[in-house]
């Protein structure tokens, strides 16, 4: 099939190199050109493991360009996808400004039926706004198709190739007969693709998304209470999440959730959910909690220097909101830069991936270290806010050696609590024993 995809973002990219893998002929289009550059020369702009291989396959084999033509992408394809940023507006709810104003462009340049397919996070009623910016420009016939995307940043490719499910939300058998055959390559394995209503598809979206974050928060939660009851939150997070009505995955505590979409679509859901007049009272309370919850170590360490961290150095391991990604929007770890700053202590700072994207927002606010060994240079302690595999087992021997105060506040618990008692660390990590000098 031919294909346009618009925005190359962390969806859009994976989306259409992803499409172009199983056969079909795709088209990128970006505003930013600087971007489209860089990828007509073959660069992939973002990190995401195993992204690189299928793009530089995919541009040799033909099936894959890149554009900042607009009216070149959607004059063959027969789908269009939109995965357009959908940020907070001024008021918290979802912007759609951008997807309304793709609508307007591609609608002023259709000439034949096109399916157009909205793979953003849109609040319900969005698939009926962007068919009225057709209707109101063009007579061609089109479908709008709501289609969310499941993918997790760092396992993305993975995720786009062997979805869990497909949600496909059309009243139009012909456009669900041409979303059907596309994505038939990837739900061999028996996974379903679920066909219903633009609105419930889009409200799947937001309800997946805020349901995650709410059992992460319960579990946030549930660490902070380990901590003054005196509980091990990993031995209860085993011990709930055999259960498999509850489940093991997105069950571990740390220092809040991050990342472009969790913080702004619980907020979205909440606020869509206040314009209809329905008090969503859980999503407040995990907006509040997690809000807190960022802080957790800042908290921990002033508590432990009694308050004063002033003229303190601090390591810090990890910048990405989570592992596998260069991605650092809601980073908690900006959070905890932040807040150390703010006391006046200073920092260093080493993450595999995601140092240029901080350096390119804080600058020389915070210093950089080539590896997690000379980043712990002159630390009076090491704080670790991701949890890259690379920190899980590190030289200890080495770092005793730099480290030389061995003390570590630990926002994703990496460490086993025997072992660091053992090496004489002072080890404060989240929901677990608080082992002191
Ligand atoms: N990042 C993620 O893991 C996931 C994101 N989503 C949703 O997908 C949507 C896109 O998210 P991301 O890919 O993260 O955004 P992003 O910010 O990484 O990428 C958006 C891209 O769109 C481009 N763009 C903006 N206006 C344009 C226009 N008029 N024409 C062409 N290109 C334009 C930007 O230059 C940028 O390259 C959002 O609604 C997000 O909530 C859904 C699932 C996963
Ligand atoms: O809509 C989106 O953009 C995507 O949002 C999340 O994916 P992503 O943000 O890439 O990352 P997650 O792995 O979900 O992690 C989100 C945040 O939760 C935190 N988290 C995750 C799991 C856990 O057990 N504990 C925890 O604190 C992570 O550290 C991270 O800050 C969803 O998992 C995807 O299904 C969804 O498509």
């Amino acid at each position: 099939m031919k294909i346009a995809v618009i925005g190359t973002g962390y969806v859009g990219l994976v989306t259409g190199t992803c499409l172009a893998e199983t056969g079909n002929n795709v088209i990128c289009v970006d505003i930013n050109e600087a971007k489209v550059q860089k990828m007509i020369d073959g660069e992939v702009p973002i990190y995401e493991p195993g992204l690189d291989v299928l793009f530089h396959r995919n541009i040799a084999q033909g099936r894959l360009s890149f554009t900042t033509d607009l009216a070149l992408a959607v004059k063959e394809a027969q789908i269009i996808f939109m995965a357009l940023p959908t940020p907070p507006g001024g008021d918290g709810a979802a912007d759609l400004s951008y997807i309304l104003g793709a609508a307007k462009d591609i609608s002023k340049l259709v000439t034949t039926y096109k399916v157009i397919v909205n793979k953003s996070t849109v609040p319900v009623g969005t698939a009926d706004k962007v068919q009225a910016v057709f209707k109101e420009h063009t007579t061609v016939e089109i479908d709008v198709v709501s289609n969310p995307e499941f993918l997790r940043e760092g396992v993305a490719v993975d995720d786009f190739m062997k979805p869990d499910r497909v949600v496909i939300g059309t009243k139009s058998e012909k456009a669900q007969k041409l979303m059907a055959e596309l994505y038939a390559p990837y739900v061999r394995q028996g996974n379903p693709i679920f066909f219903m209503d633009e609105r419930s598809s889009e409200l799947t979206k937001y309800a997946a998304n805020s349901f995650l974050a709410t059992k992460i928060t319960f579990m946030n939660e549930i660490a902070n209470l380990c901590e003054i009851v005196g509980a091990d939150v990993d031995a209860v997070r085993k011990g709930i999440g055999s259960d498999d009505r509850i489940g093991k995955r997105f069950l571990f505590p740390g220092i809040g959730y991050g990342g472009s979409c969790f913080p702004k679509d619980v907020q979205a859901l909440a606020i869509a959910a206040d314009a209809h007049q329905y008090d969503f009272q859980i999503l407040k309370a995990v907006m509040n909690v997690n809000e807190k919850q960022k802080t957790v170590l800042v908290d921990k360490l002033l508590k432990y220097y009694k308050g004063d961290i002033k003229g303190k150095h601090f390591a810090l391991w990890g910048l990405a909101f989570k592992p596998e990604t260069d991605d650092i929007r809601e980073a908690p770890a900006l959070y905890i830069i932040d807040e150390l700053i703010k006391n006046g202590a200073t920092v260093s700072a080493f993450d595999p991936e995601a140092m240029n994207n901080v350096k390119a927002i804080l600058g020389d606010k915070i210093s950089f270290a080539e590896n997690q060994y000379d980043v712990l240079q002159n630390a009076d302690a090491l704080l670790i806010a991701t949890e890259w595999s690379v920190f899980r087992n590190p030289d200890f021997e080495k770092m005793d050696s730099i480290l030389t105060n061995k003390t570590i506040f630990d926002g994703r618990n990496l460490f086993d609590l025997q072992k660091m008692i053992d090496l004489g660390y002072y080890y404060n990590s989240v929901g677990r024993r608080l082992i002191t000098e």
